[in-house]
């Protein structure tokens, strides 16, 4: 499911609440010691500035346990982002969060200001996802933008309870380039696949790894993580961190990942927890009195060496107390090896980002994730709250009545239809054939159904026996036709060229065409299958402006799956959904690659619907055969 963004909706006048990440560390004199994340909240904010929005932010700043406490107010970022803005943003301070201060600051708001409401979690409410809390912050705006992938893991009053309460949640450009990237990593890594784990927080990270270990080829375990491990292979770990509810747990973790799992094979230990203490190099087991507080040089050439020939890294957590340059040199020696790495490499997690800021790498990392436990969980494969309470893209599914119904029976299959699928939260049109409009259309009346023809002459008049043009169509009140079908193709004499004069006849005219492609059988098994949907795509498109495109409807039929009952796999489907997509955002950019409807067609039925319209890149269907039926058409269109 694609979730709308930030560019999708008008924000001129309105007051946008966005929930951004501001959780940057600070140092004893409350100065921000790393405002990676700030950064990263800026072209979110600027557009919103540069539109004339009234920009409300709001962020959670550590664990204030639902109590104001001055060491963890947002005020030194409003400072930040003021300076980075070059404007002012306003600090409404108020203990409460949504208090008078707050309300009179967004009240005072013109196009352009921009307002920081205090810490969040300074509400107990907050992290408890409390509905009258999500109801006042939500009462403040017209909108809301997600823009905190930090914490798009947890299910809080300030990323999700709002959606309950206002209409329009979009994503913000921080949490779609997350989703994006970390969705490639997900969905489609160039393998091998290598995720790193380290840290401290090992209770809330040693619960994802059995489902990491399903997606990669490596796992790398090193900092705090590790003893846990070593405690499970009946090592001691002297007063080295552990999560002893976990033993078991890594135990099996053990058992099933086989060599999969890569665990240091030496530790620097110390005597206390501080940089100055006495250290040495141990080997397997860690004395009594000492704690492990970096890999040692045996690791660091394992972990390299397993590193080797990685196309796409994952890490999440240091591999020692990297705030110590005594303990630094683990996480130091990992973050060089994946800068030298040609792969895909990206960070998550606060204290891993500024391990390798710290390290003077960030910028030649692929991606700086700003969530750690949250990419973690993605690259599990979860579904975050705070992306899935997004407002999602409306689906478009046509049904291709193809050449069958009378115009009376076409009639008595919308009236059979329409109460099915009058609360259908997508687009729902019928194609029947061209004797069948007007009755159609009749019938349609006053129902949530729209109606599209099957073709469409590129010329506007004259000696074209047989044919259809667009203002006769209009005239009946048709607003989508399906142009370049592949039996037109096949049995027509159809062309992309012809396709193509269709589609801009269709745009002069102001129908929405839907643009069929797809290969055979036999293409697909030379392989060509994605250069041909995307020469297609490109001619098919030719011409038309980026608003156009925008509008276009593309359904991707694979020739040997129409009418067969072969459905291509939700894989298959997705793949060429997605090569489409990245097609039109080469030619035309992310913009109108991210608004084109792209549809999935070839014996869509109401038992594969909801996995096929799930799919990221797939924004519904084109359905033949299981149209010509109301229950079945129904069920398709209720799909969610
Ligand atoms: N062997 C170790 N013993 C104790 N602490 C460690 C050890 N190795 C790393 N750490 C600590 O782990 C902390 C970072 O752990 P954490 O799990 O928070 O990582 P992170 O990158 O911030 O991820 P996230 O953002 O998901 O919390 C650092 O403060 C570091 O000092
Ligand atoms: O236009 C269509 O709907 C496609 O040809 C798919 O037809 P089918 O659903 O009968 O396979």
């Amino acid at each position: 499911m694609m979730n709308l963004t930030v560019e999708d909706i008008c924000v001129k006048g309105k007051k946008v609440l966005v929930r951004c990440d501001f959780n940057v560390p600070l140092n004893d004199k409350l100065e921000i010691t790393d405002d990676n994340r700030i950064v990263g909240a800026l072209p979110t904010i600027q557009y919103l500035i540069d539109n004339g929005a009234k920009v409300i932010l709001c962020s959670h700043m550590g664990k204030p346990k639902g109590e104001p406490k001055p060491e963890l107010s947002l005020a030194p970022v409003a400072k930040s982002l003021s300076e980075k803005l070059g404007k002012e943003v306003i600090f409404a301070a108020d203990d409460n969060v949504v208090g008078e201060n707050a309300k009179k600051a967004v009240a005072n708001m013109k196009d352009g200001d921009v307002v920081l409401l205090e810490n969040t979690r300074y509400r107990a409410e907050e992290t408890k996802n409390v509905d009258a809390f999500s109801a006042e912050l939500a009462s403040l705006a017209d909108v809301f933008v997600n823009d905190a992938f930090g914490t798009a893991h947890r299910a809080h009053c300030s990323n999700v309870g709002v959606t309950k309460y206002l209409d329009t949640a979009v994503a913000g450009y921080l949490i779609e380039k997350e989703i994006k990237f970390l969705g490639n990593a997900v969905n489609s890594p160039v393998r091998p696949l290598v995720a790193i784990l380290g840290g401290s927080k090992v209770s809330s990270k040693i619960s994802v790894i059995e489902n990491l270990l399903k997606k990669v080829d490596k796992l790398i375990i090193g900092g705090g993580m590790a003893y846990t491990f070593f405690a499970a292979q009946g090592k001691t770990i002297g007063t080295s961190l552990l999560e002893e509810d976990y033993i078991d747990y890594a135990k099996k973790m053990l058992e099933q990942a086989g060599d999969k799992i890569l665990l240091p094979i030496d530790t620097v230990v110390a005597k206390e927890f501080n940089n100055d203490a006495e250290s040495k190099v141990v080997e397997g087991n860690i004395p009594d009195g000492w704690m492990g507080l970096d890999i040692g040089p045996k690791t660091i050439e394992l972990f390299s060496k397993a590193l080797d020939g990685a196309k796409t890294v994952v890490w999440n957590g240091p591999m020692g107390v990297f705030e110590m340059p005594n303990f630094a040199k683990g996480t130091n020696a990992i973050a060089l090896k994946l800068a030298e790495l040609d792969a895909t490499t990206v960070i998550g997690g606060g204290d891993s980002v500024a391990a390798v800021n710290q390290a003077g790498l960030g910028s030649r990392m692929s991606h700086i994730s700003t969530g750690g436990g949250a990419s973690l969980e993605f690259l599990e494969g979860k579904a975050l709250p705070g992306i899935v309470s997004l407002t999602m893209k409306k689906k478009v599914i046509a049904g291709n009545w193809k050449m069958n119904k009378t115009p009376s029976e076409a009639a008595a299959l919308i009236k059979e239809l329409a109460p099915k699928v009058a609360d259908a939260k997508d687009t729902v049109i019928v194609c029947p054939t061209a004797v069948c409009l007007a009755a159609a259309v009749e019938a349609a009346k006053g129902t949530n159904i729209k109606v599209g023809a099957q073709n469409v002459y590129f010329e506007d008049s004259g000696a074209y026996t047989g044919e259809i043009s667009a203002d006769m169509l209009l005239d009946l009140g048709i607003e989508y036709v399906i142009i370049g079908h592949s039996e037109r193709r096949q049995y027509f004499a159809e062309t992309d060229e012809t396709v193509n004069k269709k589609v801009l006849k269709a745009f002069e005219k102001g129908l929405t065409p839907i643009v069929c492609v797809g290969e055979s059988l036999e293409q697909r098994e030379y392989g060509i299958t994605n250069d041909l949907v995307r020469l297609q795509t490109k001619i098919a498109l030719s011409g038309l402006t980026e608003e156009q495109v925008s509008k276009t409807i593309i359904a991707y039929e694979p020739i040997w799956a129409i009418g067969t009952g072969k459905t291509a796999t939700t894989e298959q489907a997705e793949e060429v959904c997605k090569a489409i997509r990245e097609c039109v955002a080469e030619v035309y950019g992310n913009k109108a690659a991210r608004k084109i409807t792209i549809q999935y067609g070839g014996s869509v039925n109401a038992g594969n619907a909801a996995e096929l319209f799930s799919e990221n890149d797939i924004d519904g269907g084109l359905v033949g055969g299981a149209s010509l039926k109301a229950p079945d058409f129904a069920t398709i269109v209720n799909w969610k």
